[in-house]
């Protein structure tokens, strides 16, 4: 599964999640803690941690996202349970733009829990679970905690092609061992093509993430996430 502001009262702030008083958007999942950045497997180790950190020139062409950037909840976008019946998502959630959001601008990072990729240290069910990083062997999976991000729906079935898409980029997080007092930070974000006011934001999953969900309901005689994974598959 990579632009700005409009009063926040689109988003209601009236809920908090488990962990804080941090308010949550509207028609946030109640089981699911909101998060306003990743957190970490114990199984991460210092040198990935580390080797998340910008240092080089070779991916200087990444974006660094400004914190002003990153608001949450994000008055950007909505989350909205999908009534239209057609919508292979029917009852689930979607991930809908509250304003135009311009080709090429950063619309949300795509926060949860990163993990290894090794079997003990992921959840293979896990319908949220976005490579971070493939050399390190990171991914983020956003399946008990994350943010707006994981309702963003895969465009089959739903439009011609995807409107958003997950980039590369860096946050600013804290660190008491530079003179700044900070670091940039690898992250995941959405943005792209462009996205109008009231349009659902959809990416591309890529075929691998539905062939997997396909291999998952097969092993689980799941007979409804097989008809939703082929279906995905085939359009
Ligand atoms: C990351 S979640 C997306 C948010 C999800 N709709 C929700 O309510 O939390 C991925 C799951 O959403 C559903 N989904 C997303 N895009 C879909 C599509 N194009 N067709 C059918 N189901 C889709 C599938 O159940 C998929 O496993």
């Amino acid at each position: 599964m990579s632009s700005t502001a409009k009063s926040s009262s689109t988003l209601a702030a009236n809920k908090t999640s488990t962990q804080s008083q941090q308010p949550v958007p509207k028609n946030w999942p109640e089981d699911i803690t909101y998060l306003t950045d990743h957190t970490y497997s114990a199984a991460v180790t210092a040198d990935q941690r580390t080797a998340l950190t910008r240092t080089g020139t070779a991916d200087a062409t990444w974006t660094q996202i400004p914190p002003t950037s990153i608001q949450a909840p994000s008055p950007l976008l909505e989350i909205r349970t999908v009534t239209d019946i057609n919508h292979p998502a029917a009852g689930q959630r979607g991930l809908f733009a509250t304003q135009h959001l311009a080709p090429d601008s950063f619309i949300c990072l795509y926060l949860g829990h990163v993990h290894t990729n090794t079997m003990s240290d992921q959840d293979p069910h896990s319908d949220y679970d976005l490579n971070l990083d493939h050399d390190l062997g990171l991914s983020v999976d956003a399946a008990r905690s994350g943010n707006e991000s994981r309702c963003t729906n895969d465009y089959r079935g739903i439009a011609e092609r995807p409107n958003a898409e997950f980039r590369d980029c860096y946050v600013q997080v804290p660190c008491t061992k530079r003179a700044a007092g900070m670091k940039w930070e690898r992250r995941a974000g959405k943005r792209k093509a462009g996205v109008r006011a009231g349009e659902e934001v959809l990416v591309n999953y890529g075929k691998g993430y539905w062939e997997g969900r396909k291999a998952v309901a097969s092993f689980r005689r799941d007979e409804e996430m097989l008809r939703i994974a082929q279906l995905a598959l085939d359009s």
